[in-house]
């Protein structure tokens, strides 16, 4: 039977990454989007954008919206502090039991908790089911119609924190209109774009960084 373009990808970093090292895992997928088939990974120009923040905020606990294969939560938990936290959640189970198989590759899998199901299934879960009270740092990069109701969900859930810092992939290619007119209107963010290109190809994308202010 025919394979899947996440199962070939899941391929390449086998072949050609170092099993424990996330660093050749990110470039095996890399790769394999440039030379073979581009996929929707935040790749290697944004990539470099997420790392800054992810550093900067030093984390101890992240959320990342839209796993996957994988690709940003190896990015993000490669750079995460000892006992930090990152949790991800994918509703496709064959996209996750791809990313699990790709973080595992990277020897991540006890910095990350990867959930299978619905980001507004299981937002008002986290503190119950994880003991998560508010995320340091959350990335968004699942279905683009998501990002707002998914944002105003998290803070009735109170997850977020004076200084929580929300970073969303795509905001230009292919955009979230209404999420972006929302982080930049309103009094409770402080927002800043960060212009980039789609990941592997020439066209404008970015991401938005806005800060809760509580
Ligand atoms: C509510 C809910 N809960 C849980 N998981 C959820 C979820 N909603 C979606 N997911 C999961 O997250 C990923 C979905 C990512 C969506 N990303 C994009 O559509 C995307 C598209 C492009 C793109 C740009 C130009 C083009 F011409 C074509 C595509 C680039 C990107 O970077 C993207 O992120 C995928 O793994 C999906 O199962
Ligand atoms: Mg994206």
């Amino acid at each position: 039977t025919q394979s899947t373009r996440p199962q070939r990808l899941l391929g390449a970093v086998q072949k050609n990454a170092t099993r424990g090292d996330p660093r050749s895992v990110v470039q095996a997928i890399d790769q394999f989007c440039r030379q073979k088939e581009w996929a929707m990974n935040v790749g290697d120009e944004k990539g470099c954008i997420l790392d800054s923040v992810v550093s900067e905020v030093n984390p101890a606990t992240v959320l990342e919206l839209g796993t996957y294969c994988g690709y940003s939560t190896v990015r993000i938990a490669s750079l995460l502090p000892p006992h930090a936290k990152l949790i991800t959640l994918e509703f496709n189970p064959d996209f996750a039991a791809i990313a699990r198989q790709v973080i595992a590759w990277a020897g991540l899998e006890d910095k990350v908790h990867l959930i299978e199901g619905a980001s507004g299934d299981w937002i008002p879960k986290m503190t119950e089911q994880f003991g998560v009270k508010t995320f340091d740092l959350v990335f968004l990069d699942h279905w683009k119609d998501r990002y707002l109701p998914d944002t105003m969900l998290m803070e009735e859930c109170g997850l977020l924190r004076k200084g929580s810092i929300l970073l969303a992939d795509n905001v230009i290619c292919p955009g979230t209109p209404d999420y972006l007119e929302y982080v930049r209107s309103s009094p409770r963010y402080e927002s800043q774009y960060f212009k980039s290109h789609l990941e592997y190809t020439k066209v404008e994308d970015g991401l938005e960084k806005s800060v809760f202010l509580g």
